[in-house]
């Protein structure tokens, strides 16, 4: 068979493929940040329906009218995303699914625009299986392009670990918004090029099964990389071709080996086929860099109280640290130390009292903005980003300071090419200090527990925040380790970092801090140089007695 009888005998495949990518893209791009959307149909639909209403009453050049109804499934994503702004995990994905359905029963009930249940045709064919390949192959490029941008790396975050992204400035809401919106221009391009290409169109081409094989394509491969996503999508699309081909076409064989598929990666390939197709990525070995020189800042905390229920975590509890000073923060487990990092970092808005920062009132701010106002902590539970690599890791904790490079990297500039050596060596040299210089392209959770300490501390520091909270640092870490974290302490506290500090170790606390405050059953006990504090008769009883 030559290459022109090949291409009509699988014309119907090929565009039905380069559809699927775009769809499944659309999946994938939510997948990564930790969304699991069932709403690509319903905004795939969006995008046929506008563009062929454009079409058949406007005659509009086909270009335009795909660009409308990408434009439609994108502002729809918007909308989608400001109303479930608020859900999370199995909630949001019902929310999804409601959507699409809304979407399809509209079709369905808006009969004079759409035809209704019989839809809308003919459409005059307007794209054939090349042009839809160029436009799939194009959001490859933007969407790999988009991966080591800002915005890439905030959404890459988020699936890591919402909570945690938070604390690295990552505005939350704002990225969830951008990640719908792509996937609503990319679904609602498929949707498009599939209404110009297949004649007729009508609300039984947009059900939950179609969303549900679309999915699975996503799923099949992966989320780190759309080399996974093209795999993916060209598997689950062929099988069916290749049963027929066979002669094993039957309808549920079809269904069944695709289900098999789908199990054997769920089961073999946890990171689907991108796992196995990543990109490769080379290793950079940098002079470990001098510590950037943080802007020290004063913290003030007044009179904060704080409940939860009938539990007071905190009772008038004020703190002061002066620019440049190293505070603990000590007292037996309840006593309300982490609740006041909480409360400091904007986790809680306290009952009443008030913390300022350099002098602004920070007080129940939302936590990106405190964050983005200079304040680094690492977590008492270790929480780095365990599915990212130690570099990635690091370039997050930095990730609100870094220039925008979308439009050079989508361009293929050499602007983006630096961008890249930049990100590797500011990451490098970071990991070099924290004695990780060789892992920086494994990922984070398959270091050892005391290493990933170091990296959380490596990514806390990345931005030079004016305050770092260092929640229980020393946990896990063996005496000579601990009061070689006291010494990084200093070093950190030299170069213009106010450090507060949580530990129950107290050799690190008498080697590191200036000041001590000691809290018991979230009140104030005591307050001085760790002498003083160590030798007072009430901290002795209530603490380091017991
Ligand atoms: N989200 C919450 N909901 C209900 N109670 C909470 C919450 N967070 C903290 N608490 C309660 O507030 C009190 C102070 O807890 P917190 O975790 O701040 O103590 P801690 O001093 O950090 O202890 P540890 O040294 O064990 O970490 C405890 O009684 C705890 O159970």
């Amino acid at each position: 068979m030559d290459l022109n009888s090949f291409y009509l005998a699988n014309e119907s495949l090929l565009s039905s493929t380069g559809i699927g990518i775009l769809y499944a893209l659309s999946v994938t791009v939510l997948l990564r940040a930790g969304v699991f959307s069932l709403a690509s149909c319903g905004l795939g639909a969006l995008g046929a329906y506008t563009s062929s209403l454009l079409i058949i009453h406007a005659q509009l050049p086909w270009p335009l009218a795909v660009a409308a109804g990408a434009a439609t499934a994108t502002l729809a994503g918007v909308l989608l995303a400001a109303t479930v702004s608020r859900l999370r995990h199995v909630f949001l994905t019902i929310a999804t699914v409601a959507f699409a359905e809304v979407v399809r029963l509209s079709l369905v009930n808006l009969g004079s625009i759409t035809g209704g249940p019989v839809g809308l045709g003919p459409i005059p064919r307007q794209v054939e299986a090349p042009t839809i390949w160029i436009v799939a192959l194009a959001a490859c490029w933007v969407v790999a392009r988009l991966a080591r941008t800002r915005f890439g790396i905030s959404a890459a975050c988020l699936g890591a670990d919402e909570p945690a992204s938070r604390a690295q400035g990552i505005d939350v809401a704002r990225i969830r918004i951008k990640l719908f919106a792509l996937s609503g221009a990319l679904a609602g391009t498929a949707g498009a090029l599939s209404a110009l290409h297949n004649y007729h169109l009508d609300p039984s081409q947009f059900t939950l099964d179609q969303t549900l094989a679309v999915v699975m394509c996503a799923v099949v491969g992966g989320t780190r990389s759309v080399w996974g996503t093209i795999a993916g999508t060209a598997v689950i699309t062929l099988i069916p071709q290749l049963l027929l081909d066979l002669g094993a076409g039957a309808g549920w064989i079809s269904v069944a080996v695709q289900g098999a598929a789908l199990l054997a990666v769920v089961l073999f390939l946890p990171g689907g086929l991108s796992g196995v197709l990543r990109p490769r990525v080379s290793s950079t070995v940098v002079e470990p860099a001098e510590l950037d020189r943080a802007e020290p800042v004063e913290l003030r905390i007044e009179q904060v109280s704080l409940s939860f229920g009938g539990v007071t975590a905190l009772d008038g509890v004020s703190l002061h640290a002066a620019p440049g000073e190293v505070v603990g923060l000590v007292g037996p487990n309840g006593a309300g130390k982490t609740t006041l990092i909480n409360v400091i970092t904007g986790q809680y808005r306290p009952d009443t009292g008030s913390v300022h920062l350099a002098g602004q009132e920070i007080t129940g701010r939302p936590v990106h903005r405190i964050a983005r106002a200079g304040v680094g902590r690492t977590f008492q539970n270790l929480r780095v980003f365990g599915d990212l690599s130690c570099r990635d890791n690091v370039v997050s904790g930095a990730v609100t300071t870094m220039p925008a490079t979308a439009a050079s990297r989508i361009l293929a500039l050499p602007a983006a090419r630096r961008a890249d050596r930049a990100q590797a060596s500011f990451a490098a040299s970071r990991l070099g200090r924290v004695g990780l210089a060789d892992r920086d392209l494994d990922r984070a959770s398959s270091l050892a527990y005391g290493d990933q300490r170091r990296l959380e501390m490596a990514r806390a520091t990345a931005a030079a925040p004016g305050l770092l909270i260092l929640d229980e640092p020393a946990a896990g870490m063996n005496e000579s380790e601990a009061l070689r974290l006291a010494d990084t302490i200093r070093e950190h506290a030299a170069a213009g970092h106010t450090v507060l500090v949580v530990e129950h170790n107290m050799s690190l606390i008498r080697r590191a801090c200036d000041r001590v405050l000691v809290l018991a059953s979230g009140r104030p006990l005591a307050e001085g140089t760790p002498d003083q504090v160590i030798s007072d008769p009430k901290v002795i009883e209530a603490y380091l007695g017991a």
